[in-house]
């Protein structure tokens, strides 16, 4: 596979316009962003262009307007974030192309950051026109892109600007990407997967994957439901895609093939509602009522998985193991997490995490600052785990 080029290979940069599409899509709560992770991640590289007195540019979209401005989703409600981590004044420009942003542009000084409009209240981003590339290229020298976690979209400001540009990888790009590929790329083994989460459909593609990489393969959350049906199991009201057992058999019978141990729950514990707190109890995996549903897998399992975990040099984790937000039934999600916590501190796991649910999880849980590598990316994460080529990434490798 090709290499990419990175911020190494930039030096004297001093008065240039470097375009950064970076990953500003951060969760908003009454006009307050209250997770900046995404934003801390991607400070690296702004402060690294700005230091070294480039122009930077940041370029970013924020939620879907679908090719329209949305006052909700002005990309301005997030510079005070951004000037917030960085400790550096970051200016605004209303547009991304055209004149407001040419303006502020230029009255830049060297080492000045400028944050440009949402790219997504253009058509032109998401169709990946090369017109509007050609728009927003006009504006740099040089294009950097930080945004792994956009990396999955074939947009102007994710891949087509590469194309007009001297085009690098910024140092999350990069981070990311070699956490991937310690985690599945040439992960030291043996290398154990756990995938939950609620449904098998959303993960069809991953499970197929991972069954050809992976020594061993937990499956947990609602979506074990489906493969513990697709083996004549009754999961009484549990979450179940009955009409999915033929995929799960697929999946079961290509690990076989594959040499990849399927691991599932042999206990669980069982609600009839779906509350916190709701009256609970463990069951053998054949002895779930007719009228109860599995919420989360049960100590039995547990004891399985950490076994695993124990085994495992290297440990990819997409989904929780139950329905973690409602207590008790986060306990496995818990008890897992913490067990490869401590191995990955011991020294002992190289453990990588991704996915908006399994990451809160893992802060639920209070170890997330443990595992070695936690991606900020959703889809991407997912796409980059299916085995896919991202666009983003892909483009910077050929041009
Ligand atoms: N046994 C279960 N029954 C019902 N829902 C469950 C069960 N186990 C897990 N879930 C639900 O699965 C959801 C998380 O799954 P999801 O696949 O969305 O995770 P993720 O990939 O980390 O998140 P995201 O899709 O946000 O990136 C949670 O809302 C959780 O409550
Ligand atoms: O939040 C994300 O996963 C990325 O920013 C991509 O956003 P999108 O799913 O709206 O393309």
């Amino acid at each position: 596979m090709p290499a990419f080029k990175t911020l190494d290979d930039l030096n004297d940069i001093a008065g240039k316009r470097v375009l950064v599409r970076v990953d500003l899509n951060v969760p908003v709560s009454e006009g307050r962003v209250t997770d900046a992770t995404r934003i801390e991640r991607v400070a690296p590289t702004i402060r690294e262009l700005s230091n070294k007195q480039a122009k930077v540019i940041l370029l970013a979209h924020f939620g879907r307007p679908k090719g329209e401005p949305v006052a909700d989703m002005s990309l301005s409600l997030i510079a005070p974030a951004v000037e917030d981590v960085l400790d550096h004044a970051v200016f605004f420009a209303a547009d991304c192309i055209g004149q407001p942003a040419e303006e502020a542009i230029a009255k830049m000084n060297n080492g000045d950051i400028l944050l440009l409009e949402n790219t997504r209240f253009h058509k032109g981003e998401e169709k990946n026109d090369p017109e509007f590339a050609a728009a927003l290229a006009k504006n740099g020298d040089i294009y950097v892109n930080d945004a792994f976690s956009a990396a999955h979209r074939a947009h102007a400001s994710t891949e087509g600007l590469a194309r007009h540009l001297p085009a690098y990888a910024g140092r999350t790009m990069q981070e990311e990407l070699e956490a991937l590929e310690k985690g599945l790329g040439n992960p030291t083994r043996p290398v154990v997967a756990i995938v939950g989460g609620a449904k098998v459909s959303t993960k069809i593609d991953l499970l197929m994957n991972l069954v050809t990489k992976v020594d061993a393969l937990v499956i947990g959350g609602g979506m074990a439901n489906t493969f513990l049906a697709a083996q004549g199991i009754d999961v009484g009201k549990s979450l179940c895609e009955h009409d999915l057992a033929e995929t799960a058999r697929k999946i079961m019978a290509e690990a076989e093939t594959a040499g990849c141990s399927i691991v599932l729950p042999v206990d669980g514990v069982i609600a009839r509602e779906f509350k916190a707190g709701a009256e609970n109890e463990v069951v053998a995996i054949d002895a779930i009522p007719a009228d109860a549903m599995m919420l989360d897998v049960g100590p039995k399992s547990v004891e399985k998985i950490n076994d695993w975990i124990s085994k495992a040099q290297t440990l990819v984790w997409n989904g929780p193991l139950g329905a973690f937000e409602i207590e008790p039934f986060d306990t496995a999600t818990v008890e897992a997490a913490r067990h490869a916590a401590e191995r990955t501190r011991a020294g002992k796991l190289i453990s990588v995490a991704g996915g908006g649910d399994t990451v809160a999880a893992l802060h639920h849980a209070g170890v997330a600052e443990d595992f070695t590598y936690i991606s900020t990316a959703g889809g991407a994460f997912l796409e980059w785990m299916e085995g896919k080529e991202l666009p983003g990434v892909d483009v910077l490798r050929h041009v």
